[in-house]
């Protein structure tokens, strides 16, 4: 049986045009992005609100300390790099820390992508200038292109339908690699024997072993191993161009309830998290689990007040904050959140982005980060925690599976002189392959208090 939409709440779901919204693209043609919407919206969902469903529950879980999240993917998809091979090493990437993140936290590990969608950034600036010319900023593969030309860098509302396109496929791979096999915990952790036998990771030697011997421990006892092939595997993106979030928002015929059937997960970012903004608003209004950033200048006033707006009755895994302070931040500015929420406030998953707080650019002009900082913004995340009496529920990383040189440090000590070795990203730099599996290590230490 099909429940139809109460005509109010279908209403509803066109508020935001009326409201302040900020980081939307300047399209070229107002008649081209109304063409674009209409036959988005005749499209399938890319993916099921019963799935949306489900990720709330296990959100629920992390918010409780009964599973952690681990989330991640690159800053800016891009269309040409949405190949098998950069899709493939980003999900092998993400199951191996998953593995090591388990047996530290000794919790299930929810995994998300910033994959199948993250096309779509927010950007400091409206303009980019270069060598005294001045374009407009380059937003994303979903609004204009990186090349550095008049033509590119105009706003084409044609590439929403390249975004659905590339996301349709990206998550058709995800699905087959994490259903089909691929995913086997025995296969997975014969990836991390490799990275772990790398004398650059001699640190985490300990770790690894134990993790080996729980594996074997495993098998001795008969545990069925075939049942551990297949894995929940979620897509998240930034809700930020709110004409392709509101043709891809659909009513799900079970409830009569509006899901954004463009990924699993959504969240707003730190630059358009207005509370009386267009992007509350449209993302109120759908059953998915949200996030919202909360960058060092958020108060507890500001956390609450999103809190009433986005999660009014107070659900489980309904909402996520994802904290990015700044590791020299974080431990003076979180822990008077934590209490402010957990006194005042409703459940929340609390979740550490320790990239966007620490980027700053290098001498030769560089956007990066450091290693070392990244991790101690966790470290931070897991210390304002103990002091506020408040539950970890995971971590958000921008990362890719290949063995690019964005981000300074890490066993491999990449040096300033080394990033323009393999520096590939269009907007933010990612952990590598290898600084990805350190990381993961790292934290299974911390979450294992050793
Ligand atoms: O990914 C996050 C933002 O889009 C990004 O950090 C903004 O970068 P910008 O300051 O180069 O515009
Ligand atoms: C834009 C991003 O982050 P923030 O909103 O936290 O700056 C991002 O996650 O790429
Ligand atoms: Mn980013």
């Amino acid at each position: 049986m099909t429940i139809e939409a109460d005509p109010a709440v279908l209403r509803g779901l066109d508020n935001w045009r009326d409201l302040p919204a900020s980081q939307q693209p300047e399209w070229r043609s107002a008649e081209e992005l109304r063409a674009v919407t209409e036959e988005l919206a005749t499209y399938p969902p890319l993916v099921f609100a019963g799935e949306a469903d489900k990720l709330r529950e296990e959100l629920a879980k992390a918010s409780r300390g009964e599973a952690f999240l681990l989330q991640g993917g690159d800053c800016a998809e891009t269309f040409a790099e949405s190949t098998a091979d950069n899709i493939r090493n980003k999900i092998r990437t993400i199951l191996q820390m998953a593995v090591v993140l388990t047996y530290g936290a000794s919790l299930p590990i929810i995994k998300m992508g910033r994959m199948a969608g993250q096309y779509a950034k927010p950007r400091s600036n409206t303009m980019e200038e270069r060598d005294g010319v001045e374009l407009p900023a380059y937003r994303g593969d979903a609004v204009n292109g990186h090349a550095f030309t008049p033509e590119s860098r105009v706003p084409d509302p044609n590439r929403l339908l390249s975004s659905y396109h590339r996301s349709a496929t990206t998550l058709n791979l995800i699905r087959a690699f994490t259903w089909g096999g691929f995913a086997d915990l025995r296969r997975v952790h014969e990836w991390n024997r490799g990275f772990t036998s790398n004398p650059a990771y001699k640190r985490y030697e300990a770790l690894a072993a134990e993790i080996d011997r729980a594996v074997r421990f495993m098998a001795a006892a008969g545990a069925d191993f075939d049942a551990l092939k297949t894995v929940d595997f979620y897509s998240s993106h930034e809700a930020l161009l709110l004409d392709y979030e509101r043709a891809m928002t659909r009513i799900d015929s079970r409830t009569g309830l509006p899901y954004n059937t463009s990924a699993h997960f959504l969240w707003i970012g730190e630059r358009t998290r207005e509370i009386d903004g267009a992007h509350v608003d449209l993302l109120s209004r759908v059953r998915n689990p949200i996030g919202v950033k909360l960058g060092p200048t958020t108060t507890p006033e500001t956390a609450l007040a999103l809190q009433e707006r986005l999660n009014p009755d107070g659900e489980p895994g309904r909402l996520t904050f994802i904290t990015r302070m700044g590791a020299g931040r974080i431990r003076e500015v979180l822990p008077d959140l934590l209490s402010a929420v957990a006194r005042e406030g409703s459940p929340v998953t609390w979740v550490c982005d320790p990239m966007h707080g620490n980027t700053f650019a290098s001498p030769s002009g560089y956007k990066t980060r450091r290693f070392d900082v990244v991790l101690d913004e966790v470290r931070g995340f897991f210390e304002s925690h103990e002091q506020a009496g408040t539950v970890p529920g995971g971590l958000h990383v921008e990362l890719t599976g290949d063995d690019v040189t964005e981000i300074l440090g890490g066993g491999e000590d990449i040096d300033e002189g080394a990033l323009s070795r393999r520096y590939e990203t269009l907007v933010d730099p990612r952990l590598n392959h290898q600084q990805s599996l350190e990381m993961a290590f790292a934290v299974a230490e911390m979450l294992r208090g050793s």
